[in-house]
C-alpha cells in the first residue's frame, strides 16, 4: 500500500474512487480475513496432537521433552507469544511462521523416533540372534509398522501422506508462500492493492492450498469440499463492499491514511532550526546515516541503521546517550517513509501506515487521541472514530515512540496502550530511550505484554573522519566556506575531541564556530566546552539586552541564569522537558524581579534566547516551551548546582531535593556538574 497517498489525492472522478474502494476492499479482506481462515484450517491439521487449551510453547516443549528458556523460546518461537494457544489473532505471516516451526518439529520427532527404532532394532537383531542361538523367541516390541510412525510421540498426526508414502510438505509450503507473497504485495504496493486480478489469483492460490493440504494430511473428501465451499462463499461475500466491516476501514486507511499522516508530520519534521545559529536546515540534507550496535550477543555487531527492521522481534528499541541522535533518527525514518515511492528507503516497504508519538507529550491522554490527531478526517466520521484504530491494528503499521526516558504520568498511559494493543497484531513498535533511565521499566512493560524486543544502541561517532563528515554536511547546509569549520575541528586535542562523539555536541560545535570561534583553540579539557556553551548563551542574551540598555548586566545575568538553572533542575527532576505557559509563569516572575533592578524590559527577551517555543501546527492545543535540547537543559541545571556549591557550600542533597526514584533523571546533570566543579575547583568534584 506504499505510495497510496499521491495517487489517491490526484484522482478526480468519484466513480474511480468507488472502483478503487471496491478493488482494495476485496483484496484487503481477502488477505486479512479469508486467507488466514484457510491457513488456520491447515494449522489445525498439523496440530491435531495439541490439546485445545495448551499453548504452542507448552506443546512444543512436550514434543521436545524439555522446557524452553526465555532466550531459547525467542529463538524457537520467534514472535509467537508464550501463552498463545489459538491462532485466531495471527495473520498470514504469523500463521506461516507457526506452521513452519510445527512442521519442522514434527519432522524432527519422526526422525528421532526412527533413529531410536533403528538402534533398538540393531540391539533387537543382536538379541534375536543371541536368543535364536539360545533357542528363545520374544516378539520385538519396537518393530516398525509400515511408514515407521507407531513409535512417534505424535499419536494423531500421521507421517504418511495420501499416497501412503512419508509426507512431503515442500509443495504445501510452496502454495503457502504463494499466498504469503500475494499478501505482502497487496499490503505493501499500492498498485497491487488496487489490482482486481489479484483477487482471483488469491482465490486460486487458496484453493490449491486446500488441495495440497488434502494430500499431506489425507483429508476426507467431504472435509475438502466443505473447505472449498467456505472459500467460495467468503469470496462471494466480498463482492459487495460492506461499510460496517472493519475491512472497509482498512480500505479507507489504505487510501488516505498515509497522506493524512504526511500532512501532519512532513512540515513539522522536514526542517530543523539549529539551537543558537538561528539557521534552518533541511533535515534530510544534513542527515548523517548513523550506525547502530546490536546489544545482544558477544561480538557487538555494527550495522547501518536501516537494518534494524531485519530483526524478527516485534519491538525494536533504539538506545543512545544524551544527544546521540535518537529523535533525529526517528524523524528521518518518518520523512523517508513518505518518500518511499522514490525507492530510497526500501527498508520501510514492510510498513503501510505510521504513527509517531512523543513521550514528552503531556496533553494527549489516550491512544484514541493519538489516532484522532493522525487521521483527523477519517475520525470525523462516526463509524471512523470507532473503527480506525482497530483497522490500523490489522494493517502493517509502524508505531514510533520517541524518548521513553521522558515518559510522564500522562504519556505513560498512551505508551502502555500502544504496547498492549499492538502486542497481538501485525504492527511493529520502534522505541527510543536513553540507555539507563527507564529502560528497565520499558523492558518490564514489554515482557508483561509478552512482546519480544531487541535493542540496538546508536554507535557514537568516535572516528575523526566520521565527525568531519558530519560537520561537512552542516558546513555546506549553513553556507559556511568549505573546510573552514572542519579545519577548526581538526585542531582540537584528543581529550576534547572525544567529547564530540554525539551529534548534539557536534551541533554545539557549529554554534561555537559561528559565535565564539576564538574560544575553540583554548579548550584543553571537556569541562571547558560545556562552560563555553553557557557563556555563549550569556553572550547572546547580552546582545539582546544591549538593544534596551547600555548598563553593565553581568551580575544580573548570573542571577537570571541561577533562576533558569534552578527551574531546569526542578523540571528535570520531574522528568519534564516541555513546559506549559502556566509552568513558565513562575520562572518569568522571578526573572522580572531581577530584571527590574537594572533594566525595564520583559522576561521574554531572555527566555526567547534560552527556550524554544513550540506552537501547535494545527492551531489547536497550547503553546509549549522547551530548552533547545534536553542536554542544554541539563547543562543549565548543572551550572545551578555548581554555583550553589561554590557560593554557599550547600550539600548536593539539599540542592537536588530529589526523591530516590527521581535520581535516575538527574544522571546526566550530575555528570555535567562534576565536569564543571573539576574545572573550577579541581579538589571539589
Ligand atoms: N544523524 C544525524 N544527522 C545529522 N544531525 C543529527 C543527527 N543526529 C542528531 N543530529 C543533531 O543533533 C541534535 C541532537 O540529536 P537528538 O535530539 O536526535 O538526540 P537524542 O539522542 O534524541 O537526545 P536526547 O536523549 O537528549 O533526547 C539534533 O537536534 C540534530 O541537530
Amino acid at each position: 500500500m506504499a505510495g497510496q497517498s499521491e495517487q489517491t489525492s490526484s484522482r478526480p472522478a468519484a466513480v474511480h474512487i468507488a472502483d478503487e474502494i471496491y478493488a482494495i476492499y476485496r483484496n484487503v479482506a481477502g488477505v486479512l480475513y479469508v486467507a488466514p481462515k484457510v491457513i488456520r484450517f491447515v494449522v489445525s491439521k498439523e496440530c491435531v496432537d495439541k490439546k485445545s487449551d495448551e499453548s504452542y510453547k507448552k506443546y512444543m516443549e512436550r514434543l521436545k521433552g524439555k522446557e524452553f528458556s526465555k532466550t531459547e523460546w525467542k529463538r524457537h518461537g520467534g514472535t509467537i507469544a508464550e501463552d498463545l494457544s489459538h491462532p485466531d489473532d495471527l495473520d498470514i505471516t504469523g500463521l506461516y511462521a507457526l506452521l513452519e516451526k510445527l512442521s519442522r518439529l514434527h519432522d524432527e520427532c519422526w526422525r528421532s523416533v526412527a533413529l531410536a527404532d533403528s538402534e533398538n532394532k540393531s540391539e533387537g537383531d543382536l538379541a534375536t540372534a543371541t536368543s535364536s542361538m539360545s533357542g528363545g523367541g520374544q516378539p520385538n516390541n519396537n518393530e516398525e509398522l509400515p511408514g515407521g510412525d507407531t513409535k512417534c510421540p505424535l499419536e494423531k498426526l500421521s507421517r504418511l501422506g495420501m499416497n501412503g508414502l512419508p509426507r512431503d510438505v515442500d509443495k504445501l509450503f510452496d502454495k503457502l508462500r504463494k499466498v504469503k507473497n500475494l499478501r505482502n504485495e497487496i499490503m505493501h504496493e499500492f498498485e497491487v492493492t488496487l489490482n482486481n486480478e489479484k483477487f482471483s489469483e488469491l482465490k486460486t492460490a487458496l484453493s490449491e492450498l486446500i488441495e495440497e493440504a488434502e494430500r499431506v494430511y489425507s483429508l476426507p473428501q467431504s472435509e475438502v469440499e466443505d473447505q472449498k465451499k467456505n472459500l467460495h462463499d467468503d469470496f462471494e461475500s466480498l463482492q459487495t463492499t460492506d461499510k460496517k466491516s472493519i475491512y472497509y476501514w482498512c480500505t479507507r486507511l489504505a487510501m488516505s491514511g498515509k497522506l493524512a499522516v504526511k500532512n501532519l508530520w512532513k512540515t513539522k519534521l522536514s526542517k530543523e532550526t539549529l539551537p543558537l545559529l538561528n539557521s534552518i536546515v533541511q533535515r534530510l540534507e544534513v542527515f548523517h546515516a548513523l550506525d547502530v550496535m546490536v546489544r545482544e550477543g558477544p561480538n557487538g555487531q555494527v550495522l547501518p541503521y536501516t537494518e534494524i527492521f531485519k530483526a524478527p522481534e516485534k519491538a525494536i528499541i533504539v538506545s543512545g546517550v544524551a544527544g546521540a541522535g535518537k529523535t533525529t533518527l526517528l524523524k528521518n525514518i518518518v520523512l523517508q517513509f513518505f518518500e518511499l515511492q522514490e525507492g530510497n528507503a526500501d527498508y520501510l516497504r514492510q510498513f503501510n501506515q505510521l504513527i509517531l508519538f512523543e513521550c514528552r507529550d503531556r496533553t494527549t491522554e489516550t491512544l484514541a487521541d493519538v489516532i484522532k490527531q493522525h487521521f483527523k478526517e477519517l475520525c470525523r466520521e462516526l463509524e471512523g472514530k470507532r473503527n480506525v484504530l482497530d483497522a490500523l491494528l490489522r494493517l502493517d503499521a509502524l508505531f514510533i515512540i520517541d524518548g521513553y526516558d521522558e515518559v510522564n504520568k500522562v504519556s505513560t498511559n498512551v505508551v502502555e496502550e500502544i504496547i498492549k494493543k499492538t502486542s497481538s497484531s501485525n504492527c511493529r513498535v520502534l522505541i527510543t530511550t536513553r540507555p539507563h533511565s527507564a529502560k528497565e521499566k520499558l523492558e518490564m512493560l514489554l515482557a508483561t505484554n509478552d512482546v519480544i524486543s531487541t535493542e540496538f544502541e546508536i554507535k557514537p561517532l568516535t572516528e575523526l573522519n566520521e565527525q568531519l563528515e558530519f560537520l561537512a554536511r552542516y558546513e555546506k547546509s549553513l553556507g559556511i566556506k568549505k573546510g573552514e569549520m572542519t579545519e577548526s575541528f581538526k585542531t582540537l586535542n584528543n581529550d576534547v575531541r572525544i567529547l564530540f562523539t554525539e551529534p548534539i555536541n557536534l551541533i554545539l560545535f557549529c554554534d561555537m564556530h559561528k559565535h565564539m570561534p576564538e574560544t575553540i583553540s583554548s579548550w584543553e579539557k571537556p569541562g571547558d566546552v560545556a562552560n563555553d556553551i553557557l557563556r555563549l548563551y550569556k553572550k547572546l542574551v547580552t546582545r539582546k539586552l544591549a538593544d534596551v540598555t547600555h548598563l553593565e548586566c553581568e551580575v544580573m545575568l548570573d542571577d537570571l541564569f541561577v533562576v533558569i538553572g534552578k527551574a531546569a533542575l526542578e523540571f528535570i527532576r520531574e522528568n519534564t522537558v516541555t513546559f506549559s505557559e502556566k509552568e513558565l509563569l513562575q520562572v518569568k516572575r522571578k526573572c522580572i524581579q531581577i530584571l527590574k533592578s537594572t533594566v525595564e524590559c520583559s522576561s521574554e527577551i531572555i527566555l526567547s534566547v534560552v527556550l524554544k517555543v513550540n506552537r501547535p501546527l494545527s492551531g489547536a492545543g497550547k503553546t509549549t516551551y522547551t530548552f533547545h535540547h534536553k542536554s542544554i537543559q541539563e547543562m543549565f541545571a548543572a551550572e545551578f548546582i555548581v554555583q550553589r556549591i561554590l557560593a554557599r557550600n550547600d550539600s548536593l542533597k539539599s540542592i537536588l531535593k530529589a526523591k530516590p526514584k527521581e535520581m535516575s533523571s538527574l544522571r546526566e546533570v550530575l555528570q555535567y556538574a562534576v565536569q564543571g566543579l573539576s574545572r573550577l575547583r579541581p579538589g571539589a568534584a
